[in-house]
């Protein structure tokens, strides 16, 4: 439920799981997750480094093969067997990630990178004109200024602007889902409000689901609608962000929250 409206899954799992390696090199490591992720929803998956985040998320975007369970995406299995059918999976889920620099072909300017989003979206013909007033409407919306970037390389923008770069990328894209892998580790704290602003406005406005994936539960504690606790390659628990971080049962999701102590509590900044 968000808003008092019912909310229909959009990607559910059973039983996930991700296995690396065999016998004694084996590695779980994602075990036998379940999920339902709702439209319009924004969902974080919070655990430390090496619970299995990345593994869950790549499976996801079916960039690796799941080992065991299976994935419903818009209420019917799932299928990526072939690169057609992954294709136009990628149509209805995007992502972002951690290091704006490793995201962009640097050689590439920016208007091309924006230029490509509306060919994927199969606007290629539309005339040169409509291509640019999206363009621009998609820079105004992260706070860019179409006109000053095109001549530009992605290496000439700060990591905070190459951050909104990607997400005027998804308002052009306006994929069902957006899968967002720490987007905000890398920057400073002013450009993190303002990203995850944007993320939430871009939720408002194209009812898309966001899949938060972040170590931080502070963080997630003030923008999700659920969070899942992952510790070893399971859920340890899950549900509304409020129930799960104000009332946690699991011994590890009240670890986490105890190294961020004042979590809902109003900071005394006359004591720092
Ligand atoms: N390609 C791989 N081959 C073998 N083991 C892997 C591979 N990728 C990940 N792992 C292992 O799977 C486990 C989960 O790793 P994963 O990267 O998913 O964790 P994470 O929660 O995303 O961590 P971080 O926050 O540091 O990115 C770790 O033990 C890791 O070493």
């Amino acid at each position: 439920m968000r808003d008092g409206k019912e909310l229909k899954p959009c990607l559910s799992g059973r039983g996930v799981t991700k296995v690396f390696g065999f016998g004694d090199a084996k590695t779980v490591a994602v075990d036998h997750v379940d999920f339902d992720f709702h439209e319009g929803e924004f969902v974080s998956i919070v655990g430390e480094s090496g619970s299995g985040k990345t593994t869950l998320s790549k499976m996801l975007l079916g960039l690796i093969s799941v080992t065991e369970g299976e994935i419903d995406f818009q209420g019917k299995p799932r299928d990526i067997s072939n690169g057609k059918k992954k294709k136009e999976y990628w149509k209805g889920i995007q992502a972002i990630f951690q290091d704006p620099f490793a995201s962009y072909n640097m050689f590439k300017r920016v208007d091309s990178v924006l230029l490509d989003c509306i060919n994927m979206r199969g606007d290629k013909n539309l005339p040169k004109e409509e291509k640019e007033r999206l363009m621009t409407e998609a820079c105004s919306f992260v706070n860019l200024k179409y006109a000053e970037l095109t001549n530009k390389y992605p290496f000439e923008l700060s990591g905070g602007q190459m951050q909104r770069l990607m997400i005027a990328r998804i308002f052009l894209l306006k994929p069902k889902i957006l899968l967002a892998d720490e987007p905000t580790s890398m920057i400073d704290a002013c450009s993190r409000a303002t990203i995850l602003d944007m993320l939430l406005k871009l939720r408002d406005e194209i009812n898309m689901t966001i899949i938060f994936i972040t170590h931080d539960i502070g963080l997630a504690y003030y923008v999700s609608d659920n969070v899942y606790i992952m510790e070893h390659g399971k859920f340890v628990e899950s549900g509304p962000a409020e129930e799960v971080i104000l009332h946690p049962t699991a011994a590890y999701t009240k670890r986490l929250i105890s190294d961020v102590p004042k979590i809902y509590e109003p900071w005394d900044l006359t004591t720092v």
